[in-house]
């Protein structure tokens, strides 16, 4: 298991930073190796990042170091998606969850064992963590994707055509305040979230996936009228300050997951910026 913590920044600060300083405060450039379980540790909203690729042995979810609990979900909870083609299991306290690729499972505050393994190690699942504060529990539960609302956003005109599923949500999976679910692009359509948005209220992580090794996403982050890019590669991770917008568009089509924390619980509380505003 490895921790990473990164700090929070804020937005007049962020404004003299260059590429590499932008990337190593806001870019996750390596989640997902075989065999481990990596995780990042942000002050924003203190939500917790991570991949677990598991092969031969299961790998167990877990940082007391970090943490200072006695277990990792002692005063978390955390929405687990696996990403890969390989059929994953989370093994719930001795309970057996299946997830294939763009399932989810929330597994709530209080579960001391929690293990990820692959059905297949020659087929390995990848899972994304992402895991939030909470003060109670919420039932263990999965949702596979086609159970998940798809929502429709975007036209081909704007080449912003894509669906959202949401999974941990008020209409979902219930949660204390992690908000979780995952945005596909029709083909030939390359942009996200644009016009963008920012709440302030809450921070946001994107993990872009499904990308060709020579794919990239140049993702656009920032104050509206300071706006900044990342050129961000497959199964990377952008951690969007609540003060940022959170927008992306790809050399090719692209898949991301998103998971918020924060102050409130809904979806569409989202402060829309105008194109005019856009610096
Ligand atoms: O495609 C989109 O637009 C999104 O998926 C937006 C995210 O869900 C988001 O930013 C929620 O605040
Ligand atoms: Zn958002």
């Amino acid at each position: 298991m490895n921790m990473e913590v990164r700090y929070a920044t804020n937005p007049t600060d962020a404004k003299q930073y260059d590429g590499e300083r932008l990337r190593s405060e806001f870019l996750i450039e390596s989640l997902f190796v075989e065999g481990e379980v990596n995780m990042v540790y942000s002050h924003y909203d203190r939500v917790i990042t991570g991949g677990a690729v598991p092969t031969v042995k299961p790998l167990k979810l877990e940082d007391s170091e970090t943490l200072k609990t006695e277990f990792f979900l002692e005063r978390r909870e955390i929405g687990i998606i696996n990403i890969s083609d390989g059929k994953g299991k989370v093994i719930v306290n001795g309970e057996t969850f299946e997830l294939n690729k763009r399932d989810c499972l929330y597994v709530g505050r209080g579960n001391e064992d929690v293990q990820l393994d692959s059905v297949d190690a020659s087929q390995p699942a990848r899972f994304y963590l992402a895991s939030a504060t909470a003060h109670k529990e919420y039932p263990t539960k999965k949702l596979p994707i086609e159970e998940a609302t798809p929502a429709k956003l975007g036209s081909d005109a704007e080449s912003n055509n894509r669906t959202i599923y949401k999974y941990i949500h008020e209409d979902g999976l219930q949660s204390c305040q992690l908000m979780m679910g995952m945005t596909l692009l029709a083909p030939n359509n390359m942009w996200n979230t644009m016009p963008p948005h920012v709440h302030d209220r809450r921070m946001e992580a994107y993990l872009y996936f499904d990308m060709d090794e020579d794919s990239r996403v140049f993702h656009f982050m920032g104050k509206p009228d300071e706006t900044r890019h990342m050129v961000v590669k497959n199964e990377q991770v952008v951690l969007s300050p609540p003060w940022s917008i959170h927008s992306g568009v790809g050399t090719n089509n692209y898949t991301f997951i998103w998971a918020m924390a924060g102050e409130n619980y809904t979806f569409t509380d989202m402060d829309h910026v105008k194109m005019d505003e856009l610096k």
